[in-house]
């Protein structure tokens, strides 16, 4: 198996394909978590200075994506949707066979974390048996803090679950759900991040309407988002009795919120989750 079960530490070679905003994301959680050597990691990038800082930081950037996984035990597909078929057809016949991959020890996983690309998809373009997963992480994973959702492939076992869990466990929270839930997932915490960045933008812009420095109003803004999440995580009580602790009788919170309302800021974020949904959906084709 290529992860011990007693420490979550993941057994090399870890290959990145596409270390782009997101998977680099995952690499610097998991290197910080320690879950895996820089030494026992190979990317490819295209990107010359990219390339270095990698190489700085002592992993090994592969000549291209089928050099990168020759002997991989973990392979993470990060390259965007369209490009997920291509990526595998150039890695099909450097990852074992199943007939090759005689033990669990030389089993390959491929973990992709492309939007909309379905486990059936994974399969066409990968060889027979090749144990599967499809995750929708989020850019919080770089801080420790993510939001990870994983749906194991056909030929994904417990192992491979573990493997996979023990990675995204360095990135932060980590849920199972059926594949048939990940559209709404990426709709809801895979693009839920910049929803949130939208907001801390339009908080801070409104400071600076009302006179504030511009520094001073994004402290603020931050400030209060990062709180307030953090009492809706750790207090577990549901949003709306937050809320009303907020919102005195005839107050300042109470003539603030009635603009959302006027607004319909619940049908408009209603109707982003829709679209990203649905967006997810025709990535997947
Ligand atoms: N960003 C996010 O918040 C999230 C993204 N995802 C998924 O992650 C994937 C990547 O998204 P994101 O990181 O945002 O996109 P990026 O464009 O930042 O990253 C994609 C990376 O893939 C590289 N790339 C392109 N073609 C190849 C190739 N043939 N071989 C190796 N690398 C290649 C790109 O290099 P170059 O730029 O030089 O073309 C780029 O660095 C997508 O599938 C997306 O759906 C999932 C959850 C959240
Ligand atoms: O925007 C996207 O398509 C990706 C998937 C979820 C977040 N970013």
């Amino acid at each position: 198996m290529n992860s011990d079960e007693t420490t979550g530490h993941l057994r090399g070679p870890l290959a990145l394909l596409g270390a782009g905003a997101m998977g680099s994301a995952i690499l610097e959680a998991v290197l910080a978590g320690g879950q895996i050597a820089a030494a026992d990691v190979r990317i490819t990038t295209l990107d010359p200075a990219a390339a270095d800082r990698w190489r700085e930081r002592g992993v090994h950037v592969a000549d291209d994506n089928a050099a990168a996984v020759a002997g991989a035990r973990l392979v993470i597909v990060a390259v965007k949707p369209a490009d997920v078929p291509t990526v595998l057809d150039s890695i099909c016949a450097a990852l074992p066979t199943d007939a090759a991959a005689e033990s669990a020890q030389e089993r390959c996983l491929v973990v992709s974390i492309a939007a909309g690309v379905r486990l059936a998809t994974l399969a066409q373009h990968l060889p027979p048996g090749t144990p599967a997963v499809r995750v929708m992480p989020n850019t919080p994973a770089l801080i420790g803090e993510g939001m990870s959702a994983l749906s194991p492939g056909e030929h994904a076992g417990e192992r491979d679950v573990a493997v996979a869990t023990a990675l995204l466990a360095a990135c932060g929270q980590v849920v199972v759900v059926p594949e048939k839930q990940q559209d709404a997932v990426t709709a809801i915490s895979g693009s839920g991040p910049a929803y949130v960045f939208a907001v801390a933008e339009a908080l801070i812009d409104a400071g600076v309407l009302l006179g504030l420095p511009r520094p001073t109003a994004a402290q603020l803004a931050t400030q209060t988002l990062a709180g307030a999440a953090l009492m809706l995580r750790e207090s577990g009580q549901h949003p709306s009795l937050l809320r009303e602790q907020v919102t005195s009788p005839g107050g300042t919170t109470a003539a603030g919120l009635r603009e959302f309302d006027r607004h319909a800021l619940k049908s408009t974020i209603i109707a982003a989750a829709e679209a990203a949904h649905e967006r997810s959906r025709q990535l997947g084709g």
